[in-house]
């Protein structure tokens, strides 16, 4: 893949999820310079069976001079439907242990190249521009923006697509339509869309606004 200027070319080992006792794990993570830790986010099993894979992450890691970058992924996100591990909980758990964090469909593929380009783009310290990042997404991949908020940092949306792109500023105010919010994201999967919810009371503050969000 193109970073940059760079051509990079990535070398991944999927290692099988029955695999953590097996004796070559140990040497998969040696040395590596990024892993990705996926789980599926329709089954709470799979997230909770992380923290034994990042124990052994550790563990190797300690050994090794190399640091690698950690990242969080939650796949099948095209089954939103039949969600049972929160967003929210997965972006604590990437906070509480400065994981990167991605949300993917290997079935449908969104999202699932530019995580790997964003987790090399990270290695290599390499800022990925706007263009880069919308080229990653296939056309007409759903908008995740508005499905899950999280109350971490308080902010009215969060999207879970890409949770550490930029946000511009939530507007608060009165409206011709009432009270709402406006609040761009900045990710390709919804730049420039305006989110309102006109329903909400005149009287309402910004916290009671906050908690009512859906
Ligand atoms: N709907 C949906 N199904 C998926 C997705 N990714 C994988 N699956 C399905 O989930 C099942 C498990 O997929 P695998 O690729 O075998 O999972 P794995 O984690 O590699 O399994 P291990 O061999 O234990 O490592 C299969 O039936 C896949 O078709 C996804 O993004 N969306």
């Amino acid at each position: 893949m193109t970073i940059g200027n760079l051509n990079v070319t990535l070398q991944v080992w999927d290692i099988g999820g029955q695999t953590i006792g097996g004796k070559m794990l140990d040497k998969y993570i040696y040395g590596a310079q990024g892993i990705i830790l996926v789980y599926d986010i329709t089954n709470s099993q799979s997230f909770e069976n992380l923290e034994d894979w990042y124990t052994v992450v550790k563990k190797v890691s300690e050994e090794s001079e190399t640091q690698p970058l950690v990242a969080l992924v939650g796949n099948k996100i095209d089954l939103e439907h039949m969600r049972t591990v929160k967003a929210e909980k997965h972006l604590r758990y990437c906070q509480e242990n400065g994981f990167s964090s991605y949300f993917v469909s290997a079935k449908t593929g969104d999202s699932v190249f530019l995580c790997f380009q964003k987790v090399a783009a990270e290695i290599l310290g390499i800022k990925l521009n706007k263009a880069e990042i919308e080229q990653s997404q296939p056309p007409g991949s759903r908008c995740y923006h508005d499905a899950n908020r999280t109350s971490l940092g308080r902010q009215p949306h969060q999207c879970i697509l890409e949770p550490h792109f930029p946000r511009a500023q939530p507007h608060w105010g009165r409206r011709e339509a009432g009270w709402g919010y406006e609040s761009t994201c900045q990710c390709p999967c919804s730049a420039g869309k305006q989110l309102q919810k006109p329903d909400l009371p005149p009287s309402a503050s910004h916290n009671d606004l906050g908690s009512t969000l859906p």
